[in-house]
């Protein structure tokens, strides 16, 4: 059986809303990447040294990155071997499984939230100005919430103005408070007070904002680190998730701010934000296997509900929603 077939058997009737919203959310790319991998795959039929060339050339265009394009081409050109494969039909589902293997297979990530049981979980969250910092704290309070968590806001971003502003909005939005001090304000004791606030109503999760200037490397890591010592003085083995946000738009140089933060701080998880808004998807591969860390939720959309926990299956059939539906009922038919 395919991959694609199964991939499809796999995802039918389990939460078709998500599914959809990774085929929404990752059309850019599709329309970019995935059609010109049709098309090359239509040009060529037969697989040759050229195919994989131009197939290498379209992967990087997707901003997959170097090693892992290596990588994939190298099982690729294996499987195609394996399978004494000739000519190109049905390559796109043997991409499609390469691709999900290689993300599964490397280094073991948990890309699932760190919560706690019992007591008080503080998620710090880090990233530069405008790529969705705040628009992803409030998704994550409302989905947390969802889940039957009690939330809090800590306005930490006290640097910027109107940030603090933005914050309250936000919080409003989804129906929680924030806690604030004045713009200018120490961070480090906004913090302090909405620990305080925060273990005072027994509230489930904390999540701090913080401010995003990367122009001032000294500056964002001193800040950081005060930031975060006061956490876990506070809280024992807080903060438990340092949340970094990523804007996919910005594509490589998203790379280097990663870098950048993770000098400054332990950064346990990312957030891709705008993956619908950019047809270089492939980031989402780059950032895992250069930086080492779990993407563990992507930006679909503006709406409320478009942060997503990333699921590399869901990623790829998003990636390969065309092919994959064309193919499977050409098969069913054969079936019948
Ligand atoms: N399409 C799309 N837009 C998003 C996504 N996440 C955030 N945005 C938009 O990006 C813009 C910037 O988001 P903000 O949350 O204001 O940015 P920010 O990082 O909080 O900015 P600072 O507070 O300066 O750090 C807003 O218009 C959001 O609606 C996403 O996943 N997809």
């Amino acid at each position: 059986m395919s991959f694609f077939k199964k991939l499809k058997e796999k995802i039918t009737g389990t939460n078709e809303t998500v599914t959809e919203k990774f085929k929404d959310g990752l059309s850019k790319t599709r329309n970019q990447f995935t059609s010109k991998v049709n098309d090359l795959v239509a040009r060529f039929r037969v697989i040759d040294e050229e195919f994989f060339e131009e197939l290498e050339e379209l992967l990087l265009q997707a901003d997959v990155g170097f090693e892992t394009v290596m990588e994939l081409i190298d099982q690729l050109k294996l499987e195609v071997k394996r399978k004494n494969m000739k000519d190109t039909a049905g390559i796109q589902s043997v991409i499609s499984e390469k691709l999900v293997e290689i993300y599964e297979a490397g280094e073991k990530m948990d890309s699932k939230l760190n919560i706690q049981a019992d007591g008080l979980t503080v998620i710090l969250m880090v990233g530069v100005n405008g790529v969705g910092k705040t628009t992803t704290i409030g998704k994550l309070s409302a989905r947390l919430m969802a889940e039957g968590k009690t939330v809090m806001l800590a306005a930490g971003d006290t640097f910027r103005a109107g940030a603090i502003e933005q914050l309250v909005v936000w919080g409003e939005r989804a129906g929680v408070e924030v806690i604030r001090q004045s713009e200018g304000s120490d961070p480090a004791a906004v913090m302090y007070d909405a620990i305080r606030a925060a273990k005072n109503r027994h509230v489930d999760v904390l999540i701090c904002d913080t401010a995003g200037r990367l122009q001032n490397k000294v500056n964002l890591m001193k800040e950081l680190e005060k930031v975060h010592r006061i956490i876990s003085n506070e809280v024992e083995g807080a903060p438990h998730e340092v949340l970094l946000a990523l804007d996919a738009t910005t594509g490589q140089n998203a790379l280097v701010q990663a870098q950048t933060f993770k000098e400054a701080t332990n950064v346990t998880g990312i957030v891709l934000t705008k993956l619908d808004g950019t047809a270089k998807g492939g980031i989402v591969l780059a950032i895992r296997n250069k930086l080492k860390i779990p993407v563990k939720f992507v930006g679909l959309g503006e709406g409320m509900d478009d942060l997503q926990p990333f699921d590399p299956e869901k990623y790829v059939y998003g990636l390969f929603a065309d092919g994959l539906e064309q193919e499977t009922e050409a098969s069913d038919t054969i079936d019948k």
